[in-house]
C-alpha cells in the first residue's frame, strides 16, 4: 500500500497550514510537524467534497513519501482543521455531522508503531473519535466446547444493536451448516500466510492443528457499525490482544468440570474422535492458563447456561433496559462554519464563529485531552467535548 509519493517540492508546505481552508493550493490541506516530519491531510476533491489523503515531507531526508494508512479514512467534508496531540493528529471536519466530526490520525501509537514493524514502511491509521468507553471490544474465551459461542449467539441476539461478531479467519474445514462470511472467512494456509505477513492481522493462533486470526478489518468492520466488537478467539489469542493497543474487556469461560466438557463437545458431534481428543487434551493447559491470575478480567462458570449468560450480562453492564440507550443525543446535529484549534494545559479549545445546535449560544467548545484513550483499529475512546458559554463562562453543553 505505501509507494511513490507524488511530485511535490518543499515549497508546497508554505501553502498548507494547521487549518485546512486553503483553496490555492488546489485543495484543503493541514500540515502537522511530528519531529522530523511533517504530515499533510487532504487536498483531492472529488465529486462529493476534500478526500483524505496523507503524505509525510521528512525534514531531514528533503523527501516526500506517502504512507500505508491503516483504517477506514474520514468521509470527504469541505475542509478540515488540524492540531498534534502526543501520538496522533486531532483532525476536526467542517460542515459534517457532530458524531462524524472528530477523527484522529494516529501517527506514533503503540499500535501505528507495531504496524511500521510489520510492514517495515512508513504506517498512519485513522481513527474515529468515539464518546465514553462503551465500544470497548470484548473477548471471550475458553476452552474448546466450554459454550462460548452458545452464550455469544444468545448476547448479539438479544442485543443486534449493541454488539458485533468478529469474523475471524481460518484455515479448518467448514462444519456443515458454517457459512463463509458469517461464521468464519474459511482461508487455505498460504494465503493466509502471505495476509500475515502483509500485516492483516491483529493476532493469529495455531489452534488444534488449525491456523486462525483476527484480521484488523474484521473488527473495523464491527466498530464501523458503531457496535460493540465480540471476539470468540483462544487463549494465545486472547494474550496477544492484551499486549496489542486493542484495550479490550476480557472474559474467560470456565467449565463445571472436565468430564461435562467432554460431554459437551461429544454431544456437539460436529468433530472426529481424534479431533475430540486433540482439543481435550489442550483444555487442560487452556483452563489452567485461563485461571491464572491476571490474564482475563473475569472468569466465569459456564455450568447452567441461563445463570451463566445473565452473569455475562452482568459484567457487561447491561440491565433490562433494550439497547437503544446506547444511541447517541448529537446525531444529526451539523458543525456548520469554520473553526480553529489550539491546545492550552491538555485542553483543546475549538472556536466556531458559529454552528449548528439550535438552542446554543455558545462558541468555544473543549476537548479533554486527558480523557483520551487508545483503541486502534478504528476508534479512539473516551471523547469528551464540551461547550464553554463565552458568555457566563459556564460549561454546559456536552457533545
Ligand atoms: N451450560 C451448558 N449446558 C449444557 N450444554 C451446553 C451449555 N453451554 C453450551 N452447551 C452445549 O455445548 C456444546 C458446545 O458449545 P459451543 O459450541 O457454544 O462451545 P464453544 O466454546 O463455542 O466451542 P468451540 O471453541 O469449539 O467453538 C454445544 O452443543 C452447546 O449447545
Ligand atoms: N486465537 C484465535 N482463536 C480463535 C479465533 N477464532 C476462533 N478461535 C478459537 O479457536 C478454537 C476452535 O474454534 P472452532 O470454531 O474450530 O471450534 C476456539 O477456542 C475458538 O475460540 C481467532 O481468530 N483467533
Amino acid at each position: 500500500m505505501g509507494g511513490e509519493a507524488p511530485e511535490f517540492s518543499q515549497d508546497g508546505l508554505d501553502e498548507v497550514s494547521p487549518i485546512g481552508l486553503d483553496s490555492e493550493s488546489g485543495g484543503y490541506q493541514t500540515a502537522v510537524v511530528v519531529g522530523e516530519k511533517i504530515f499533510v491531510v487532504g487536498g483531492s476533491e472529488d465529486g462529493e467534497g476534500l478526500c483524505f489523503s496523507v503524505r509525510i515531507f521528512d525534514k531531514s531526508t528533503g523527501k516526500w513519501s506517502v504512507p500505508t494508512v491503516l483504517g477506514m479514512k474520514p468521509a470527504p467534508c469541505k475542509g478540515h482543521s488540524a492540531l498534534l496531540l502526543k501520538d496522533r493528529i486531532l483532525i476536526l471536519k467542517r460542515d459534517s455531522l457532530l458524531d462524524d466530526c472528530t477523527w484522529f490520525l494516529e501517527v506514533d501509537t503503540p499500535f501505528v508503531r507495531d504496524q511500521k514493524k510489520i510492514l517495515g514502511t512508513e504506517v498512519v491509521a485513522w481513527s474515529k473519535g468515539v464518546k465514553g468507553d462503551g465500544l470497548k471490544p470484548v473477548v471471550v474465551s475458553g476452552p474448546s466446547g466450554v459454550g462460548k459461542g452458545t452464550l455469544i449467539s444468545k448476547l448479539m441476539n438479544e442485543f443486534p444493536n449493541t454488539f458485533g461478531f468478529s469474523v475471524s479467519h481460518t484455515t479448518r474445514a467448514p462444519r456443515e451448516k458454517e457459512k463463509d462470511g458469517i461464521h468464519y472467512h474459511f482461508i487455505d494456509r498460504s494465503t493466509m500466510e502471505k495476509d500475515i505477513r502483509e500485516g492483516k492481522f491483529l493476532e493469529t493462533a495455531q489452534v488444534h492443528g488449525n491456523l486462525y486470526g483476527t484480521s484488523i478489518e474484521a473488527v473495523e468492520a464491527v466498530t464501523d457499525f458503531g457496535k460493540r466488537c465480540i471476539l470468540d478467539i483462544d487463549v494465545q489469542g486472547a494474550k496477544s490482544v492484551k499486549a496489542s493497543s486493542l484495550e479490550a474487556m476480557s472474559i474467560f469461560i470456565s467449565p463445571p468440570s472436565y468430564e461435562e466438557l467432554e460431554k459437551r463437545l461429544r454431544a456437539r458431534g460436529t468433530e472426529t474422535e481424534e479431533q475430540v481428543q486433540r482439543r481435550l487434551r489442550n483444555a487442560t493447559a487452556e483452563i489452567e492458563e485461563g485461571k491464572s491470575l491476571g490474564l482475563f478480567d473475569h472468569i466465569l462458570i459456564n455450568d447452567d447456561l441461563e445463570t451463566c449468560y445473565q452473569n455475562l450480562k452482568n459484567v457487561l453492564g447491561l440491565n433490562e433496559s433494550s439497547d437503544a440507550s446506547n444511541q447517541t443525543s448529537t446525531k444529526g446535529v451539523e458543525i456548520q462554519t469554520c473553526h480553529s484549534l489550539t491546545e492550552e494545559d491538555q485542553k483543546v479549545l475549538i472556536h466556531y464563529s458559529s454552528y449548528g445546535l439550535e438552542k446554543a449560544s455558545n462558541n468555544l467548545f473543549v476537548l479533554d485531552v486527558l480523557s483520551l484513550k487508545g483503541g486502534a483499529p478504528g476508534r479512539t475512546r473516551g471523547l469528551n467535548v464540551y461547550a464553554i458559554d463565552t458568555f457566563s463562562n459556564k460549561s454546559g453543553i456536552y457533545l
